[in-house]
């Protein structure tokens, strides 16, 4: 069987918001998607999960995001397994641990942009006051001062984009999934997204990307080839 292994990142500080994938297989039906997958991302390293189209990527993404499951292998994000857990435990690792930035954004449209930021704090003992300064200072650092009381559905996609942008970045997850986060914006707008991708990296983030543009696939520090992998 096939084996793919991304470069094996040896920080010897090995920080806990590391994603780890051991012997990771997953079919669609007869079809082979990916077999065997061994990958580890370090705190502070980002990776470019690549290949052509309907080899994965998006799949392995959704596994790694805990939003579906893998048919053999082990993922840990943060140290912890995530395989046979409770859904309780899993609920607790997506609040707590994994954030995603898919192109959907994953905003409630009808809800304004500060409830939507609000979704960022769950679990976390913040004052109105606080929250109100950290909502205010996300939205500044991605461009979109006073848009909180903005209804979601009435921005571009570009500026959606931002507002997800900025709930990761006050989520501050340790692991964060990616999916074609350039897809379908301007160069100012795949900027925004590299230098808030870049900042959470540099808190000790572990970012997994799934792209076909190559500025990203360059920006990572590690890239997994999944044109290599049998179908
Ligand atoms: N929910 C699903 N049910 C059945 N098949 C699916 C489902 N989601 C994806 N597939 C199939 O699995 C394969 C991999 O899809 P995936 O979206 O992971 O590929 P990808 O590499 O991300 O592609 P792209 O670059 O086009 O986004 C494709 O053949 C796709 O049609």
């Amino acid at each position: 069987m096939t084996r793919v292994e991304a470069t094996k990142i040896t920080s010897e500080d090995q920080h806990p918001g590391a994603m780890s994938v051991r012997g990771l297989t997953k079919k669609r039906g007869d079809h082979l998607l990916w077999a065997d997958l061994h990958v580890d991302v370090s705190a502070g390293e980002s990776l470019a999960i690549t290949g052509p189209s309907g080899a994965g990527k998006s799949t392995l993404l959704n596994c790694i995001g805990l939003l579906e499951h893998a048919d053999a292998g082990t993922i840990e994000l943060a140290g912890t397994p995530t395989i046979g857990i409770s859904r309780r435990r899993r609920r607790q690792l997506l609040r707590d641990t994994v954030g995603h930035l898919f192109q959907n954004y994953g905003l409630v449209e009808s809800w304004s942009v500060d409830a939507n930021l609000n979704v960022a704090f769950i679990g976390r003992r913040l004052t109105c006051q606080e929250k109100e300064g950290r909502r205010t200072s996300a939205l500044g650092r991605v461009g979109l001062r006073g848009f909180g009381n903005r209804r979601t559905y009435s921005l571009s996609g570009g500026e959606q984009q931002r507002v997800a942008l900025a709930r990761l970045l006050l989520k501050s997850p340790l692991v964060v999934v990616a999916d074609e986060p350039s897809a379908a914006l301007d160069e100012h707008n795949v900027a925004m997204v590299l230098s808030v991708l870049d900042e959470l990296r540099r808190r000790g983030c572990a970012i997994v990307i799934a792209t076909h543009d190559v500025a990203i696939a360059d920006w990572c520090t590690h890239r997994l080839d999944l044109a290599q992998e049998i179908r």
